[in-house]
Order: structure tokens, then C-alpha cells, then sequence
């Protein structure tokens, strides 16, 4: 439960401490390290069948011609392919000086067993973090041919023709099933294409974990597990429902009481104590209750906002399903600036949408003493920044950064790969996740799981990443249980989140030792 914080790097920091490390270290070592982490994992994951090495260019190829090395040494049967390299830089000018005769192959992999068995494992070391153009036509194919063989892909560093800072991927990437990052993990492999390019992710230090922790302040984190241990606080026997909390949700306008349900049920199943839920609805609830759960409290959204003075929330939800009509303008004027008090605040879906509508409400946001959490997918995301999808997804990190100074608030910027920024910048992706949270709703659960986890107390920090951690561990409990990705259903979601955070309690009881 209480691993070490794993950091993600981007490129400078990496190039400042391989360049500082280069300097210092005779000649070669690093990129001998580099292979011989490759050649120990190959050994263990693939220990027998013909491999195929693709080599680049540049310092990546070289990594790739050192490893052909080794392996041929270790009795494997090696071929590589390497790309046009007229003037390789040292390192990989002495790879390409040791590598034995034989190994390097003419023409093009396509031609090995165009029909016959494919390798046992096909190594990607064409390029790495240096690519800065297209992918060459001949690397294109060759990625293509790799795809086709359906034999498992090792990338060297980075999958070739994704950004290691970014996720954005090429679409003549390579499709790895595992990379072997080197010196420090990076956030591409994790955000947008990330997670379908660089398969399971290991990462080699190559002795250098120490220096790179001297660049930490500016690395993000992979929220995992051993990040949330708040989700996993056992629950002492002498407390109330009041000891949870009270969160008030302001959701569900004519049509859209779905969302509200959705986003309620996910409160009372990630543990909030009390959840009331004011239906965006002009004067008297279309819905009397909830069939399902009875234990949410329903009511028309202005009588929750006018006696909010006495019902103890303890933290407010706004927008899922909320609608964008003057009423609705309206509460959220009220929730961000005429309530008594100041609670932790979620504001999500519709109540983006107004905010990036009326400069006055982002006023009134960024005058709150406490940061509130915004929960933009990459299209809210674009209209509160006055640009387009395409540039928030260019670099999903930065505009998460870029939201969050704007807004001075929390951002989980939703996607492949969910990033959380701090008012400040300090930035984490999720580890957890999958393609089954693609569907209806699923934003409206989040946005109620936040709700409960401010309600219960958790400070801002830990429930941003407590919340987006334990939605997508719970999306990914149900892949595993045969229920997705294809077809989950967001009301899924929170039951499942429920088994997870009591599953880690039970686990805190028993102490050490015990699985999360
Ligand atoms: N320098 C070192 O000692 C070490 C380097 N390492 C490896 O080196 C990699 C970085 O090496 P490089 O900086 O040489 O970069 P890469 O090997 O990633 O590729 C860049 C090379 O390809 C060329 N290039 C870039 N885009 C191209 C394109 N579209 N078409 C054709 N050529 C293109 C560049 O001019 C350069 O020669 C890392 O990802 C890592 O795998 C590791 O071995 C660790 C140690
Ligand atoms: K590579």
C-alpha cells in the first residue's frame, strides 16, 4: 500500500540527467546499461523463439544493436533490420562496430516467413525520445508489418512515433505490448494514446534514480493504489451518518434526472453520509424518490439552495444534467458566492459550460478561498480555454496547468489517461482505467464520487486523485470480472468502487502483508 511515489518525467528532464550522467560515466555505459536491462527482461519474459530487432538511426537504434549483441552472445537467434544510418552518433556508432557479423539482415522483415510462424518477439528500437518528423515511410511499414505478425512487441525506451510527453501517437506507431522506458517513466506512455501504444510499462533506471530525483519538483505522478491511502481508512464503530458528511448535488434538469440518479447512487455508494439532491427542475420534482435508492433525499434545486443555511452540507456537486437555462445560471451563482459558508465544490458538465459562458461566474470561482474541483472533458476543457479539442489534446498536461492557473482550481481533465493539475501545476495522471468508461455517465459518477470523498473530509488533493483513482479501478474490477469494456454500464461503476475502498479497508485491518 505505501509504495514510493512513481514520477513521471518529461523529455528536458530526462536529456538534463543523461547528459549530466554521459559526462560523468566512461563512454558507452549508459547505453550498455540500456541493453543489458532489455537482454535481462527479454530472458525472463521470452526465453525462447527467434527475435526480431528493428533499428532506427540514432542513439534508440544503437540501444537496439548493443541488445542484438547480448542476446546473440546469450545463444539466441537474432536478426536485425536497421534503417538508412549514415552517421550514427558515438554510442550507437560503437553498437553498430560491435554488433556480430550475420546478424544484420538486407531488405525488409516482410520477407521473413511471409506465411511461416511469426518471431517470438519483434524489439522496437527504431526510435525513441528523438523523433521530432513523421515517421520515415520505411519505418511506417515496418510498424505495419509488425502489427500484422500479432507477435508480441518489446519498445525500446518509447513505442516508435509516440510522443513521450504527450500521448499523441502517429498512426503509423508501433503498437507495442510492453515498453522498457529508460532512466524515469514518462507521461506519454500513460496519457491519450499512451496506454493502447506502449502496452505494460517497465521501467530501467540505468543507475540514475538518484539524480533524477534531484529533478522531481517539476516531474507529475502516476496515481496508483499506494497514492489513495485515504479511500482505505477503516471506519471506527462509534460514528454516524453525520460523521460522513452531507454533500448536496444540483443536478438533473427536465429529461436529465438520469444523471443526477447517477451521480447520487455513485455518492452513497463511495460512502457519503447523507446526499441531498436538488433537481434542476423550475418549481416541483418530476421525481418524488428514487425507486432504487430511497435513501437519497430529492427536492426541487431552489428549495435545497434556499434552506442550505440548515441542512450541514458539507459539500456541494453542480452541473451533471444541470441544464444551461437562466435558472440554472442562477444556483450556480448562488453556490459560488451566497451560501453561508464555503464547502468543497465539484463543478462539472453544465456547469462548465456556464462558466465558460459568463466571465462574471469565473470570476466569482476564482474568488473562493478554497479551490474547487473542475471535471472538463476535453471539449469542456476547450470552451473554457477559447480553443479547440485539437490543442487540448496536443498536450493534455499542459492544458490541465493552463485551466487550473485560469480557474484557480483542481482540474481532472477526463480522457485516456486523466490528468489532475493543482491551482499551482503540480500535475498527475491516472494509472487506472479503461476503454469501458467510454459510454453515458460515467462523468456524472466520477462527479458524485468526488462529492462523497470532499463530504467524508478527505482534503481537496487526496480526493482529486482518490476519485479519479478509484473510478477507474473500478472499471477496470469489472473488466476483469468479464463485464466490459464492451457494454459497461456507468451505474456499474460505483458498486464495484464499493467493493474496492471495503476490500482495502478489510486489507488496512489485517496490516501488512495483506493485498489491495
Ligand atoms: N545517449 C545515450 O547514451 C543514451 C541514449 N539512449 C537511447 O537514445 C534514445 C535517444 O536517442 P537519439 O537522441 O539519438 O534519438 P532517437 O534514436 O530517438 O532518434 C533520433 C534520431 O533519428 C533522427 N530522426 C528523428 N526523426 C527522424 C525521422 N522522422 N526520420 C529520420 N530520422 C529521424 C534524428 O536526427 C536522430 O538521429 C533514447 O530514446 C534511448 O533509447 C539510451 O541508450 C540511454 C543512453
Ligand atoms: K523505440
Amino acid at each position: 500500500m505505501h509504495a514510493p511515489a512513481h514520477f513521471l518525467f518529461r523529455t528536458p528532464s530526462i536529456r538534463l540527467v543523461e547528459r549530466e550522467a554521459l559526462a560523468s560515466l566512461p563512454a558507452h555505459t549508459l547505453m550498455r546499461r540500456a541493453a543489458w536491462a532489455a537482454a535481462d527482461l527479454v530472458a525472463q519474459r521470452w526465453p525462447e523463439g527467434a527475435i526480431v530487432i528493428l533499428c532506427g538511426p540514432g542513439n534508440n537504434g544503437g540501444d537496439g544493436a548493443m541488445l542484438a549483441a547480448l542476446l546473440h552472445q546469450a545463444g539466441r537467434c537474432v536478426r536485425v533490420w536497421a534503417l538508412p544510418h549514415a552517421a550514427p552518433p558515438p554510442d550507437a556508432a560503437q553498437a553498430w562496430r560491435e554488433l556480430p557479423e550475420g546478424l544484420l539482415q538486407p531488405g525488409d522483415p516482410s520477407q521473413l516467413h511471409p506465411e511461416g510462424k511469426p518471431p517470438a518477439l519483434i524489439v522496437d528500437a527504431l526510435f525513441g525520445i528523438g523523433l521530432s518528423r513523421p515517421l520515415p515511410d520505411q519505418a511506417a511499414r515496418w510498424a505495419g508489418w509488425a502489427r500484422l505478425t500479432q507477435a508480441p512487441v518489446l519498445a525500446l525506451d518509447v513505442p516508435s512515433g509516440l510522443d513521450a510527453d504527450t500521448g499523441v501517437a502517429q498512426a503509423a506507431s508501433i503498437v507495442a505490448t510492453h515498453t522498457l522506458t529508460y532512466i524515469g517513466d514518462k507521461p506519454g506512455l500513460h496519457t491519450r494514446g499512451g496506454g493502447d501504444h506502449a502496452g505494460t510499462v517497465g521501467v530501467a533506471d540505468l543507475g540514475l534514480s538518484e539524480r533524477l530525483a534531484h529533478h522531481a519538483h517539476g516531474a507529475g505522478r502516476l496515481i496508483q493504489a499506494s497514492d489513495c491511502p485515504a479511500l482505505f481508512t477503516p471506519r471506527g464503530n462509534d460514528t454516524h451518518k453525520g460523521s460522513y458528511g452531507t454533500l448536496g448535488l444540483i443536478a438533473g434538469a427536465p429529461g436529465m434526472a438520469g444523471a443526477a440518479l447517477l451521480a447520487a447512487r455513485a455518492a452513497l455508494y463511495a460512502g457519503a453520509g447523507k446526499i441531498l439532491v436538488g433537481l434542476a427542475e423550475p418549481d416541483s420534482c418530476s421525481l418524488a424518490c428514487d425507486p432504487l435508492h430511497p435513501e437519497l433525499m430529492l427536492r426541487p434545486a431552489g428549495d435545497l439552495l434556499a434552506q442550505a443555511g440548515s441542512l450541514g452540507v458539507t459539500c456541494w456537486v453542480a452541473g451533471c444534467g444541470m441544464g444551461t437555462g437562466t435558472a440554472s445560471h442562477t444556483w450556480l451563482a448562488q453556490l459560488l458566492t451566497r451560501l453561508p459558508g464555503e464547502q468543497p465544490l465539484v463543478l462539472d458538465a453544465d456547469a462548465l459550460t456556464l462558466l465558460a459562458g459568463d466571465p462574471a461566474l469565473a470570476t466569482m470561482l476564482v474568488s473562493r478561498h478554497t479551490p474547487a474541483i473542475l471535471t472538463p472533458h476535453p471539449r469542456e476543457a476547450a470552451r473554457l480555454l477559447g480553443t479547440g479539442t485539437d490543442a487540448i489534446q496536443a498536450d493534455r498536461i499542459a492544458a490541465a496547468q493552463a485551466l487550473a492557473a485560469r480557474y484557480r482550481a483542481w482540474v481532472i481533465l477526463k480522457g485516456a489517461g486523466t490528468v489532475v493539475s493543482s491551482p499551482t501545476g503540480q500535475w498527475s495522471i491516472n494509472g487506472s482505467g479503461n476503454a469501458g468508461l467510454a459510454t453515458a455517465g460515467t462523468g456524472d459518477v466520477l462527479a458524485g464520487m468526488l462529492g462523497a470523498l470532499l463530504a467524508q473530509g478527505l482534503a481537496v488533493d487526496d480526493a482529486a486523485r482518490a476519485g479519479v483513482w478509484l473510478h477507474g479501478a473500478a472499471a477496470d474490477e469489472l473488466v476483469a470480472q468479464g463485464t466490459g469494456p464492451i457494454g459497461l454500464t456507468a451505474g456499474e461503476i460505483a458498486p464495484a468502487a464499493r467493493l474496492l475502498r471495503n476490500r482495502g479497508q478489510s486489507d488496512a485491518r489485517r496490516g501488512p502483508g495483506a493485498s489491495a
